[in-house]
């Protein structure tokens, strides 16, 4: 038994379960189809990995929203508000991701936030007074026998229980140090269970131990573990980590009764050292996770060679850095790109054979594809573009600072744009609705012209035009009907990027992305967005938002290069993304949004390295890209899921006119944090949720606004909702924004 999988992807190859579980929200499918959908998924991910010959197969890391919330399922930690819904089951489940608005009640989703420093997101699973841990492990024990029948041996998957209680949200007294022992418990009947199924092992993914741990973290760990492991009786537990080194626990962990740890040697800069320094216990079983789970290029079998000599042989499980769910199934869907490029890729079904090919290297001396895949690394790859390289290194403190200062540009734009009292606006995207996306597709297949194609987004254009001006928003958008995706669509258009059919990466439920890859030195060749704005520009007299994608999330949403820095290839692209700024300005836009929605994505899990390995280059690059613009130019940025507490000085050190941001999944807590910190760039803090179909009231948002204005004030409020559009139908949205501008308009009306 020497290889590991941790999870694998599972929207399906072709999107199967995406596209089944939508048509079910759309009451187009029955729950029972929907149900084979997802056993035939799970079938065909068990058997390739079988096939591949991985020993540790991985089972429940199925999912028909997302796996925190499967396990805050499996313990009933279900806010009261969904346990009274009258649903099935499975509605239950999906009332708790997405909000439920019907005749058998109203109740808004939980909130969602990134996981880790991924572009997954889960859902923050909330323990209210009212909830009490009763088990259910119908979904682990009916998947674990599934893949049984089919005659495959899996390894159950679980949040553990460190890592779950530091991410629930409290909402009533209850606290966590009063559900400890009951967490315990539950775990503990989970091993009986398991150990009566005669399951062999069990992992838990801890992957909360990669952060800064403070010491009561520290003891909460060994306190839940050492009450936890006694009771595990046949079962072994795999304690499974991943996006990062666990130096702050790792000498207590490995005299804990674990069978298995498993640690990340590609994101943990210290792993290999903690195992020189403190070792590894003979006993247990080292799950070493050696290829790379995030991105896709193919790994360097020779680097990974020398990680492996230095790791206990006879103690080693080889295994990803992480759960493959984060990369695309596999690059034999991608037909259309040269086998030159291709074969420096390696997506999930690739990366199993890579597990297996280092095995047989390692353990059986087997040498052929030791050598082609040394034949790769030494071939070259690409060839660099010299004049951008010469840009970026020519850059000097000038190019990342604008004037004159905030304060002064607030004042000349305010005399400009003569703006109401808290000016409303959108932030960017309207529904990509089937017709949308059905254009794109034949223009794609060469069924209608570009011409043809063009008109068609400009008649949407114009019909939302005309309808923000009737409801009375004060600054307009085009709609981005253009876009494939916000960093797609820029990747597609730069040079230097190459991009796939295929492969596409769950975000979030059913909501999927094809970040494009970038391949060498990036530049523009071509404007990437003025043509959209200006004929919007020209169909009204209201200010049009111009709307980019900023340099750090477009690289944070890409798949990096990994031979040159993240910083090298952002500013790149925040070049490149500046000559589009400065021509849409040369073109009468006046106001240019740059959404930087992934700009904390990146930002490292541990506060020590935050300055140093992060903002010091992230917030210089998206300064870099509206720092010539005129005094009189308004920028305007956008930031998702407002987990900036933390950073708010960076923030106002991006310099940007006016900011929108997600804050009512969070409580409006952001709020108190700008205020504390003085927050000076003006803000939007969305008044309302779009992540779930349900149409906020007059009254909500009004009751939003009011709160915000004790925090917030009037001067600097932008009124808007919490993120684009795109994902949203057409009736929810007019309805929502018709109750956007009337509930600003009553409140501004008493200001
Ligand atoms: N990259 C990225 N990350 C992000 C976000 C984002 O906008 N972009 N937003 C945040 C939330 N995450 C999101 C992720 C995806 C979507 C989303 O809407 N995804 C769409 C796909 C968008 C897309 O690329 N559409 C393409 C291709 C659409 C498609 O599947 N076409 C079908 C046919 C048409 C159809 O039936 O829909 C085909 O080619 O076969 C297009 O419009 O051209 C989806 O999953 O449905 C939204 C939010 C955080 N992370
Ligand atoms: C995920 S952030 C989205 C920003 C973009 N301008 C939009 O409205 O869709
Ligand atoms: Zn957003």
């Amino acid at each position: 038994m020497t290889t590991s999988i941790i999870g694998y992807p599972r929207i399906g190859a072709q999107r199967e379960l995406k596209f089944a579980t939508e048509k079910f929200f759309k009451k187009e499918l029955s729950e029972a189809d929907l149900q084979a959908v997802a056993a035939t998924q799970r079938q065909a991910n068990w058997q390739k990995q079988a096939a591949a010959g991985i020993d540790f197969i991985a089972s429940n890391d199925f999912s028909f929203y997302d796996t925190t919330l499967d396990t805050a399922f499996a313990l009933n930690i279900v806010p009261k508000r969904y346990q009274e819904l009258a649903v099935s089951p499975l509605e239950r489940y999906f009332a708790a991701a997405r909000g439920h608005q019907s005749e058998a009640g109203d109740v808004k989703a939980l909130a969602m936030k990134k996981w880790f420093n991924t572009n997954y997101h889960y859902m923050v699973p909330e323990f209210d007074d009212g909830t009490e841990i009763k088990l259910d492990l119908t979904k682990l024990l009916s998947e674990y026998r599934e893949a049984l029948a089919l005659g495959i041996t899996t390894k159950p998957v679980l949040i553990g229980p460190f890592t779950l209680l530091k991410l629930i949200r409290f909402t009533g007294q209850t606290q966590l140090s009063d559900v400890q022992e009951d967490f315990v418990k539950a775990y503990s009947e989970i091993l009986s269970v398991l150990a009566t199924e005669e399951v062999a092992w069990l992992q838990l993914d801890e992957p909360g131990l990669v952060f800064d741990l403070t010491e009561s973290d520290i003891h909460l760990f060994k306190a839940i573990y050492t009450a936890l492991l006694p009771q595990k009786q046949t079962v072994k537990v795999l304690l499974q980590t991943y996006f990062g080194d666990v130096r702050d626990v790792y000498s207590d962990l490995i005299q804990l009764d674990f069978d298995g740890i498993g640690l990340d040697f590609v994101e943990g800069r210290k792993t290999a050292e903690l195992i020189q320094t403190h070792g590894f216990p003979a006993d247990k079983k080292l799950f070493a996770g050696v290829v790379n789970g995030k991105n896709i290029w193919r790994n360097d079998y020779q680097k990974t060679l020398e990680i492996l000599q230095t790791l206990p042989k006879d103690s080693l499980i080889i295994s990803t850095s992480c759960s493959l769910q984060h990369v695309p199934y596999t690059v034999s869907a991608e037909p259309e790109l040269p086998q030159d490029i291709l074969r420096h890729f390696a997506f999930a079904e690739e990366k199993l054979l890579e597990l297996k090919d280092l095995n047989d290297i390692f353990y059986h001396g087997q040498v052929d594809s030791l050598t082609a895949n040394q034949a790769l690394f030494a071939s070259e790859r690409y060839q660099g573009n010299q004049a951008v390289q010469a840009k970026v290194a020519a850059l000097g403190e000038a190019d990342f600072t604008r004037t004159p200062t905030f304060a002064q540009r607030e004042a000349i734009q305010k005399d400009i744009f003569q703006l109401p009292k808290l000016p409303t606006t959108t932030i960017g995207s309207f529904p990509q609705t089937a017709d949308v996306r059905k254009n794109r597709l034949s223009y794609k297949r060469g069924d209608i012209t570009k011409a043809a194609y063009d008109t068609f987004n400009q008649e949407k254009t114009k019909e939302w035009i005309k309808w923000q001006e009737a409801v009375g928003f004060d600054i307009l958008v085009h709609g981005e009907f253009e876009r494939n995706d916000m960093v797609e669509y820029f990747g597609e258009k730069l040079d230097g990027y190459v991009f796939t059919k295929n492969a596409w990466v769950q975000s979030y439920g059913t909501r999927c992305v094809k970040p494009p890859i970038v391949w060498g030195d990036i530049a523009r060749v071509q404007p990437l967005s003025v043509a959209d704005s200006v004929y919007a520009q020209s169909l009204t007299d209201k200010p049009l938002k111009g709307m980019l994608t900023g340099p750090v999330t477009i690289l944070n949403w890409s798949f990096p290069r990994e031979d040159i820095s993240l910083k090298a290839s952002t500013l790149q692209i925040a070049l490149a993304i500046q000559e589009e700024v400065l021509d849409l300005e040369q073109n009468g836009i006046k106001i240019i949004q740059i959404d930087e929605a992934a700009l904390r994505e990146k930002l490292p899990l541990r506060q020590t390295d935050w300055n140093s390995e992060y903002l010091d280059w992230a917030i210089p690059a998206f300064r870099l890209v509206h720092a010539k613009v005129a005094p009189e130019t308004q920028i305007h940025t956008h930031m998702c899921y407002s987990e900036f507490t933390d950073i708010i000085p960076a923030i106002d050190a991006m310099d940007a006119d006016v900011i929108s941001f997600e804050a009512s999944r969070s409580d409006l807590s952001i709020l108190d944090a700008l205020q504390a910190n003085g927050f000076r760039t003006q803000s939007g803090p969305g008044v309302y949720d779009i992540h779930s179909p349900r149409i906020p009231s007059v009254e909500e948002i009004q009751n939003v606004i009011r709160q915000i204005l004790t925090k917030v004030p009037a001067e600097k409020l932008w009124i808007n909702p919490d993120c684009g559009l795109k994902t949203r139908g057409v009736t929810e949205v007019k309805a929502s924004l018709e109750n956007l501008v009337k509930a600003t308009q009553d409140i501004r009306a008493v200001l």
